[in-house]
């Protein structure tokens, strides 16, 4: 059974219930950051001090220009680049209290272009997901379950004997996120996941984190895809944070000229109900 406080914000439905019923286990974390910078350099700061509550279940989305600082603060979540201020806190924890394994037992990361891993396939790939949370050596029934049920979800099942060296941009980033599924993690993040994604697999995708039960952080370049899909959208701009909140509030014309530097027209999606955006520079 898929936590029941989850099912009522993530709208599953039956069928949806036994597709992720392998996440079973999940229980969706709590993030806090406590003004959280961080800098490679001594004289200056990247990250500016953010201080902001990701609760569980949510899907938070990241959105900046690039050169932001999504990608350092996604690192600084994922346990890469220690804060040089402030405190990250899973349910409670500081999160530089855990080991690197207690870690990857609760959050997974899809990071941007994986390179290949000595040509393994496909199914392999994906079985390395699995490892965090193995407990004895070889491959159960029930993990041979979980690696086809991951498989499927991602529209790639038909690509598992392939050498994941063979296959195209899109195809690895499908089968980077059904390796990040197979974790079975708490807290799931991924770095730009729909690149190399066509129109329908960028759907489907964004659909599928939607709906995990568990606490999900991406960040996005398409505006209109964090639109749909996110609770809260957080926006960026030169290592700070801007704004943190539900798409309808936080997309406005104004703050999108202000951090993008792009005129909007902004309408309401007939669909999602939620904002749609036409672009255009007035020089
Ligand atoms: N280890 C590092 N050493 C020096 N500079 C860094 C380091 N990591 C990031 N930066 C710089 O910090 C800034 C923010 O980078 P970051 O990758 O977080 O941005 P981003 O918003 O993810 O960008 P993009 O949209 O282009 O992927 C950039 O100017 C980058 O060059």
């Amino acid at each position: 059974m898929i936590n029941p406080t989850l099912s009522t914000t993530k709208h599953l439905t039956q069928q949806d219930d036994a597709s992720y019923a392998f996440f079973s286990g999940c229980q969706p974390a709590g993030i806090q950051l406590n003004d959280v910078a961080w800098s490679p350099y001594r004289d200056k700061t990247l990250l500016k001090p953010i201080t902001v509550t990701v609760h569980p279940g949510e899907f938070l989305a990241i959105v900046g220009p690039n050169g932001s600082g999504k990608t350092s603060l996604l690192r600084c979540l994922y346990r890469t680049n220690k804060p040089t201020n402030g405190t990250i806190l899973l349910d409670g924890k500081n999160l530089w209290s855990l080991s690197p394994r207690q870690c990857a037992q609760r959050i997974a990361t899809v990071l941007q272009d994986t390179g290949g891993e000595f040509g393994l396939s496909v199914f392999e790939m994906v079985e390395i997901g699995l490892t965090p949370k193995s407990l004895m050596w070889g491959r159960s029934e029930e993990d041979t379950h979980i690696i086809e049920s991951t498989l499927v979800l991602l529209d790639v099942a038909h690509l598992a004997d392939r050498s994941f060296d063979s296959l195209s941009g899109g195809e690895r980033q499908r089968v980077m996120i059904a390796r990040a599924l197979a974790q079975r993690p708490d807290v799931l993040i991924l770095d730009e996941p729909t690149n190399h994604l066509d129109i329908r697999h960028q759907l489907d995708v964004l659909a599928l984190l939607s709906k995990l039960p568990c606490t999900i952080i991406v960040s996005l370049h398409d505006l209109a895809l964090a639109s749909a899909y996110a609770d809260r959208v957080l926006i960026m701009q030169e290592g700070e944070m801007k704004a943190c909140a539900p798409p309808n509030e936080v997309f406005t014309k104004q703050r999108i000229k202000q951090v993008f530097d792009v005129e909007t027209i902004i309408d309401e999606h007939p669909v999602t109900q939620r904002p749609r955006f036409s672009f255009y520079i007035n020089d």
